[in-house]
């Protein structure tokens, strides 16, 4: 996607994949990868899950809203410094106002407090909702993180809760965010019992392999208004290109390319 829009840019412009797994390290080796990219002089990286914070002891200066969140998905070198940026949050906001203008944010229900439910959060106090109420299977961490919104947005604004609580939190609710690996590939299945969606009920689901999960499926064939994980991804990479070139993408294009690439293969994860 990124290398795709840097060709229409008539950029030179690569993007590789730096796989933990594949070089056989432990994820408290970001520290050494992020040392080795700076060494061999890449502009910037990615970071994804589970690094996103363990990333943040190696780097020299962070962005006021990935100090917030206490999380970095893009690193940028410049000047010889270090600097953390978290694009997941600006994505999904981009992508929710993008895809469900004018949805109702008065009670919101977000399922997953991981990494990216915490973006997720920021992003929807940030457009405006009232009440958020953060389920989650550890209900320690739904906890924590709604104690943390409140220190940043107001002390009502975000509640931590149970699983045992979302049938009837959910049948108050304008809309429900799902943020948990439920509807991947790996992890098929719907996160949440149909019987619980109704019509005026929005839907987004982060998930974006498949783009068409079960969620979104069921959420569509009932009637919901519904997102699918496929913005997000796209409008972080976005703002990640933009801080990594000083150059402003094209968003729709990168949209429709990245259609195209979720549509095929997955890649081939080789390093020789
Ligand atoms: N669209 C995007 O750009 C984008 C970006 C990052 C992640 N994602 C998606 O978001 C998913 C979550 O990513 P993450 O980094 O936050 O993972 P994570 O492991 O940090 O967090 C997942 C959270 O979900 C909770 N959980 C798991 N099953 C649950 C259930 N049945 N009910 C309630 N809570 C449950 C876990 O306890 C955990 O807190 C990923 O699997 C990925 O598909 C999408
Ligand atoms: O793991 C993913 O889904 C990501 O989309 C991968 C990478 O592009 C990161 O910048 C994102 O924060 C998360």
């Amino acid at each position: 996607m990124h290398e795709r829009e840097a060709d229409e840019l008539g950029l030179r412009y690569l993007y590789r994949r730096l796989d933990l797994d594949v070089m056989g390290q432990p994820a408290t080796a970001v520290g050494d990868v992020l040392a080795a990219a700076r060494l061999v002089g890449y502009d910037g990286l990615n970071v994804t899950h589970p690094c996103k914070q363990l990333v943040l002891p190696h780097l020299d200066e962070l962005s006021p809203d990935a100090e917030a969140l206490g999380a970095v998905n893009t690193v940028v070198f410049r000047d010889g410094r270090a600097v953390g940026h978290n694009t997941d949050w600006s994505g999904f906001a981009r992508a929710f106002d993008r895809g469900l203008p004018d949805a109702a944010l008065d009670r919101v229900v977000l399922l997953g407090a991981g990494g990216a439910g915490a973006a997720v959060a920021h992003a929807l106090l940030t457009l405006g909702t009232r009440r958020l109420t953060i389920v989650d299977v550890d209900a320690a961490r739904a906890g924590e993180l709604a104690g943390a919104l409140g220190d940043r947005f107001g002390a009502d604004r975000a509640t931590g809760a149970a699983p045992a609580t979302l049938d009837a939190t959910l049948r108050e609710a304008d809309g429900l965010v799902h943020a948990t690996p439920t509807g991947m590939a790996a992890h098929p299945g719907l996160p949440v019992d149909a019987a619980l969606l109704r019509p005026d009920l929005w839907v987004a689901d982060i998930v974006y392999r498949p783009l068409e999960t079960e969620l979104v499926r069921t959420a569509r064939r009932l009637g919901c208004r519904v997102l699918d994980g496929g913005g997000m991804a796209v409008f972080q990479a976005v703002d990640a290109f933009r801080l990594f070139t000083g150059v402003e993408p094209d968003a729709e294009r990168m949209l429709a390319h990245f259609t195209e690439l979720v549509a095929g293969p997955g890649p081939d994860v080789r390093i020789s």
